[in-house]
């Protein structure tokens, strides 16, 4: 790694050509994944404006650093917790979203290996270059662990880099970024550097509700849910949404609601703050629950839900 003692902020005049390239991230669920994307690009999302239509991909964020911006793209499929229809269907999807990235990179946790890791090997790209981000190294309780783990993943699988990193600590971003940027192609920016994303506002903040869901009762849900926008007002003091949960089973009904509704209440609160911050004025929002039995495991629901690649 380069020291910063002679850094003035600008590049020097034989600095070498920018490089812009799309990277995913991709692993199995509860690596960390989102952690170390809002760790790298922030966790505010914006609202952007593209500079050309240069990609069929839908961006997750952008981070531009001096010499290199890092488009990173969306991989719906990593992020199943399940099997059935839903998940056949997102590994044709996540193998098409991954095809032409200039880099991917594979997050695993540290001393954690597991079949579901194993299992992503064969779909990483291969004409991308291929990072291995070990993350969570901060709970690891000794540090040789960590060679005789990477040891053995390294045997399966020709990484062409390995980054020991803690997306929750900050550690090690720096260089996991420097090793991202080797694999960027030489190019001009795609975007422009305020811009954080380009994903249609409506479905940011159904990721928000989505996410408060996660955070609160995520592990008690057996199931995925989805968020569907039902409703969007936008008044000239507020905008008004109806968004609905939809959930498997009538027992994951008073999961999501709490005692006294309270869960619900409270996911409503958090998704409310933040997307109030990402329209930047007032909101009023409106959460219910319905149950859809099957809506996992139906296409035509997915197809009806806007899930792509049916
Ligand atoms: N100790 C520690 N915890 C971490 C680190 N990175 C992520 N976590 C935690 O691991 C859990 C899962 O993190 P996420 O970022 O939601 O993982 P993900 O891979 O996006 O998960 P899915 O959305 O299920 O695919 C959360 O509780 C994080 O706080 C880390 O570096 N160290």
């Amino acid at each position: 790694m380069s020291t910063d003692s002679d850094s003035t902020g600008t590049p020097p005049a034989d600095a070498a050509p920018g490089r812009c390239g799309l990277v995913a991230i991709v692993g199995r669920p509860n690596v960390g994944k989102s952690t170390l994307l809002n760790a790298l690009i922030g966790s505010k999302i914006s609202i952007v404006s593209r500079k050309a239509q240069t990609t069929r991909h839908r961006i997750h964020g952008v981070l531009t650093r001096p010499g290199a911006q890092f488009v990173f793209v969306d991989t719906p499929g990593f992020q199943m917790r399940h099997g059935g229809t839903m998940n056949r269907m997102m590994n044709r999807v996540v193998t098409q979203a991954v095809s032409d990235v200039d880099v991917v990179v594979m997050v695993v946790q540290a001393g954690k290996w597991t079949p579901g890791d194993a299992e992503l090997l064969p779909l990483l790209p291969k004409g991308a270059r291929h990072v291995l981000a070990v993350n969570k190294i901060d709970l690891l309780k000794r540090r040789d662990e960590l060679f005789a783990f990477v040891e053995k993943i390294v045997k399966q699988h020709s990484f062409d880099a390995v980054v020991p990193v803690s997306a929750a600590k900050d550690k090690q971003l720096d260089h996991l970024l420097d090793e991202i940027a080797a694999g960027l192609p030489e190019g001009e920016p795609m975007f422009d550097e305020d811009t954080l994303t380009d994903r249609p506002v409506r479905f940011i903040a159904a990721e928000l509700i989505r996410e408060k869901i996660f955070r609160l009762v995520g592990d008690e849900l057996p199931y995925a849910c989805t968020v569907v926008i039902e409703q969007w007002e936008e008044g000239p003091r507020q905008t008004a949404i109806n968004a609905c949960v939809l959930v498997e089973r009538e027992s994951h009904k008073p999961i999501l609601l709490g005692k006294g509704g309270e869960h619900m209440k409270r996911i409503a609160t958090e998704a409310r703050q933040d997307i109030a911050k990402l329209l930047d004025s007032p909101v009023h929002l409106e959460v219910y629950v319905k149950v859809r039995k099957g809506w996992s495991d139906s296409v035509s629901a997915l197809r009806e839900l806007g899930y792509d690649g049916a």
